[in-house]
């Protein structure tokens, strides 16, 4: 089997007395979208940040593509090839669709825009900018306001902004959330196609998506995971069932 792509290795994060991530040791492989599911407060978040660099783990580590990022920043993360996606937007909501599809090609610095206004008109920057929204089906719209955008669509965005740095990984919290029925059919069938060019490491509370998406799941309770499975073992798990899932799954 080929090297994954991501590894985690007994990750530890406290807060206080609280252990949100308690031992985690999982990997993300080339193709495959490997969904982390579990009750609020089962430390999902936690974990999604301390793989992306936002949180610092009290022991353990976290490889990219062979490499130890146990420490560097998010901007290291993501110049290194992780793409990410937020629970909540990280979207610049007055400035343009375009604008923010930009600032995520130059590797979202963080940094005002204003800094960076005359990156709009770097051709390299703009096209993979343009292309990014072209595949998530938001070119026609390049030019608004990301405040006039729906909840739907700025969430397509959030993608175009991961995808304009061509990453090896992505990470997405979330994804569904808010969407409707329509948008997320939408959004599976797109993250079903994503695949096959980066793994996705797939934070979701929408079950329908995940187990018509996921080829592995890994089942967070308490900060630790119970389970890791393939839908069908996941489903038949004891463990989870009792844990989480409950008898209707
Ligand atoms: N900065 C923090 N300080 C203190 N406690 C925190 C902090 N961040 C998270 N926690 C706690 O850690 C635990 C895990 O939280 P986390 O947000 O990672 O869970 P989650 O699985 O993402 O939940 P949800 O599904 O509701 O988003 C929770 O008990 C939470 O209250």
């Amino acid at each position: 089997m080929p090297d994954p792509i991501l590894t985690t290795t007994n990750l530890q994060k406290s807060f206080g007395a609280l252990k949100a991530t308690d031992s985690v040791s999982l990997d993300l492989r080339q193709g495959e979208i490997h969904a982390i599911i579990g009750p609020n407060g089962a430390g999902k978040s936690t974990l999604i940040d301390l793989i992306s660099g936002r949180t610092q783990p009290d022991a353990g580590s976290v490889t990219l593509l062979g490499q130890d990022v146990t420490h560097a920043g998010t901007a290291a993360r993501a110049r290194a090839g992780l793409g990410r996606t937020f629970q909540i937007s990280a979207l610049a909501m007055e400035d343009t669709v375009l604008q923010n599809a930009v600032l995520g090609a130059m590797g979202a610095s963080g940094k005002p825009w204003r800094f960076w206004r005359p990156a709009l008109w770097d051709a390299d920057l703009r096209m993979r900018a343009e292309e990014a929204l072209r595949r998530v089906g938001l070119a026609d719209d390049a030019g608004k306001r990301c405040a006039e955008l729906s909840h739907g669509q700025r969430r397509q965005l959030e993608v175009a902004v991961a995808l304009t740095l061509s990453p090896h990984a992505f990470i997405m919290d979330e994804p569904m959330a808010g969407l409707g029925a329509e948008g997320s059919r939408l959004l599976t069938g797109f993250l079903d196609s994503l695949r096959s060019e980066a793994p996705i490491l797939l934070v979701e509370h929408d079950m329908d998506a995940v187990f018509a998406l996921a080829d592995r799941i890994s089942v967070l309770v308490y900060g630790r995971v119970i389970a890791t499975g393939t839908a069908a073992e996941i489903r038949a798990s004891r463990e989870v069932r009792d844990a989480y899932l409950g008898e209707d799954a």
